[in-house]
């Protein structure tokens, strides 16, 4: 058995190739190919480069790095390709939607071709594996992505930080968003919002719970999002978010869809697994993936 290793060595705390070194010394029979990253959006060179020798039958591949790095490597990996995966990142939500904390616990699921289905969103540009974002949290990783600060604080292994820093600028420059939701049953236009998010994970922004419910388990494209009603309500509708008080929080309003298209007049700032991106037309729809865990 060969397990082709692809790390992303700038995710995170940058510890993806200490812990290829210390895998290899803990299975010293397990024959690693390693693939490293080496540049912004490698990860389709990568992906080509395992499959150009990777045996079906025998193989698997192990994913070292954040949720950026995962959710692009199944951007290019066929859908009947299971994968594994190891978090590396500053966020690591999908490691913990999935409880994934040891390694020992996935080689031992490769060895056993223990797998198990999941379910990300398709879309677009290639797979969601945690959430698409409107609004306020497009605006605090736009303002991360571009900050300094995030490789600083994520070398001291405080990455998580940079999101509560910009949570704050962003609270003040957010722009409203008004979209149009188109699903098989339904059409309808969401208005003036300030928070807008597509997840199939319970978690985003390094271990905030957008939808309690959320599981990557369930074939579901869970919608949430609240109005933009002025500083001082945005800030208390935030903090029930924060506090996993959604439920209980009138402001919050909550869908479920299988597929949807969204649609704008006007371009704007989205953030999907922590890239930000600039569109004005998305169609989403949930796709299986199976995993080793
Ligand atoms: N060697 C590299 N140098 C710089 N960027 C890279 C490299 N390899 C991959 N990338 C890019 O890094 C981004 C993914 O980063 P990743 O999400 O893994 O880390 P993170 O942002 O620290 O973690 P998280 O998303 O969990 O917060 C992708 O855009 C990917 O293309």
């Amino acid at each position: 058995m060969k397990i082709h290793l692809l790390a992303n060595p700038n995710s995170g705390d940058k510890s993806a190739l200490e812990k290829y070194e210390k895998l290899t010394h803990a299975y010293p029979n397990i024959d690693f190919k390693l693939y490293i990253t080496t540049k912004v959006d490698d990860e389709k060179n990568q992906v080509t480069a395992i499959l150009s020798s990777f045996n079906k039958e025998e193989d698997a591949i192990l994913v070292i790095g954040g949720d950026g790095t995962l959710s692009k490597v199944l951007s290019h990996l066929p859908k009947d390709i299971p994968f594994a995966y190891y978090p590396s990142g500053s966020g690591n939500d999908f490691a913990r939607s999935l409880n994934i904390n040891y390694i020992d616990n996935i080689i031992s699921a490769i060895k056993q071709k223990q797998k198990q289905t999941i379910n990300v969103i398709n879309y677009d540009n290639g797979i969601i594996i945690n959430s698409l974002d409107f609004g306020f949290a497009a605006k605090v990783i736009s303002f991360s992505e571009n900050s300094p600060l995030k490789t600083i604080l994520g070398k001291v292994k405080l990455g998580k930080l940079i999101y509560p820093l910009y949570g704050v600028v962003s609270l003040f420059c957010t722009p409203t968003a008004t979209v149009f939701l188109e699903t098989e049953q339904e059409k309808f236009t969401l208005s003036d919002i300030f928070f807008l998010s597509f997840a199939n994970s319970r978690y985003f922004g390094g271990g905030i719970v957008v939808w309690p419910d959320a599981s990557p388990f369930e074939p579901n494209i869970n919608c949430v999002y609240f109005k933009d009603e002025g500083l001082l309500k945005n800030v208390m509708t935030l903090l029930a978010v924060l506090f996993k008080n959604h439920k209980n929080t009138p402001a919050i309003n909550h869908k479920i869809f299988k597929k949807v298209t969204i649609t704008s007049t006007k371009e704007n700032l989205v953030q999907v697994d922590g890239e930000v991106i600039e569109t004005n037309q998305l169609s989403l729809c949930c796709e299986q993936r199976e995993i080793y865990l």
